[in-house]
């Protein structure tokens, strides 16, 4: 995907002030920076999840493979199953695990068979590393399962109608400790696969998962590099204190 000169007003207030960012295929990229700096707000500029909140103009160009997402006759419902996202809060329908997945293939007509809609269940399921925990209760509330395994259950869903790239806004953020090491295993799993964008607030995560970071500052994108570099020889003076703890 390639972002230029994106900027974001919420009403009079602009929030994002020209944002140039490119992501590579199959690379995972970690948004860092201080509370209130932009990151999900740019984050959502890259499936246009923006155009759901009132008031909210998005200017500037975003191409996904070449192609530009803003344009007026983009289907904005295959753009988001191009570039799924995973959110905070593990949030499934009120459904049974496997209707969870089965929806948006079933939506985007990805199988024309229930043999072919049971293979994409198990398929993404096992793309999750949910499949051997809930193989026996595919008939179950996806509700009734862990946080952990909620948000793996979101991963899968997200899975299911073969996105190219995967957002994920602080998808570990409501997670513990162990659930969260499983996440970020399965994002290393991913990346073989996906292009992976995430916004989190844990500096050793992004240190852990990403092949690169990007550093917001109000509003900016200050220096997108490296993770290695980013956290040990950053080249702008902000960057730097931030990562050695001198504000946010
Ligand atoms: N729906 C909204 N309406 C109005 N202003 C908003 C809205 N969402 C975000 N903002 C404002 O836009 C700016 C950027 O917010 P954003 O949530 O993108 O930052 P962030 O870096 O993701 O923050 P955090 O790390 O706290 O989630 C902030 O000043 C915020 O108050």
């Amino acid at each position: 995907m390639r972002a230029r000169g994106v900027k974001v007003h919420y009403g009079e207030t602009e929030a994002l002030h020209g944002i140039d960012v490119d992501i590579f295929e199959n690379e995972v990229v970690a948004f860092i920076g201080p509370s209130g700096c932009g990151k999900s707000t740019f984050l959502r500029c890259l499936n246009r999840m923006n155009d759901t909140i009132p008031g909210c103009r998005v200017e500037g160009e975003v191409t996904l493979e070449g192609q530009d997402i803003y344009a007026p006759n983009l289907d904005v419902l295959l753009l988001r199953a191009q570039v799924g996202i995973v959110f905070q809060k593990p949030n499934p329908f009120p459904k049974s695990i496997y209707e969870n997945i089965a929806y948006g293939p079933r939506l985007h007509g990805l199988a024309r068979r229930k043999a072919e809609l049971d293979d994409i269940v198990e398929s993404s399921l096992r793309k999750a590393g949910l499949w051997e925990e809930v193989k026996d209760r595919l008939d179950q509330p996806g509700t009734g399962l862990s946080g952990g395994q909620q948000q793996r259950l979101c991963i899968a869903r997200t899975i299911a109608i073969s996105p190219e790239v995967i957002l994920m806004d602080e998808p570990c953020s409501a997670l513990d400790p162990i659930a969260t090491a499983k996440i970020e295993q399965l994002i290393d799993e991913l990346s073989d696969s996906y292009t992976i964008v995430m916004v989190t607030h844990n500096m050793q995560q992004a240190a852990r998962v990403a092949d690169r970071t990007a550093f917001f500052h109000m509003g900016d994108l200050v220096e997108v590099d490296k993770t290695d570099r980013i956290f040990t020889n950053p080249s702008n003076q902000r960057t730097h204190d931030y990562i050695t703890g001198r504000f946010g």
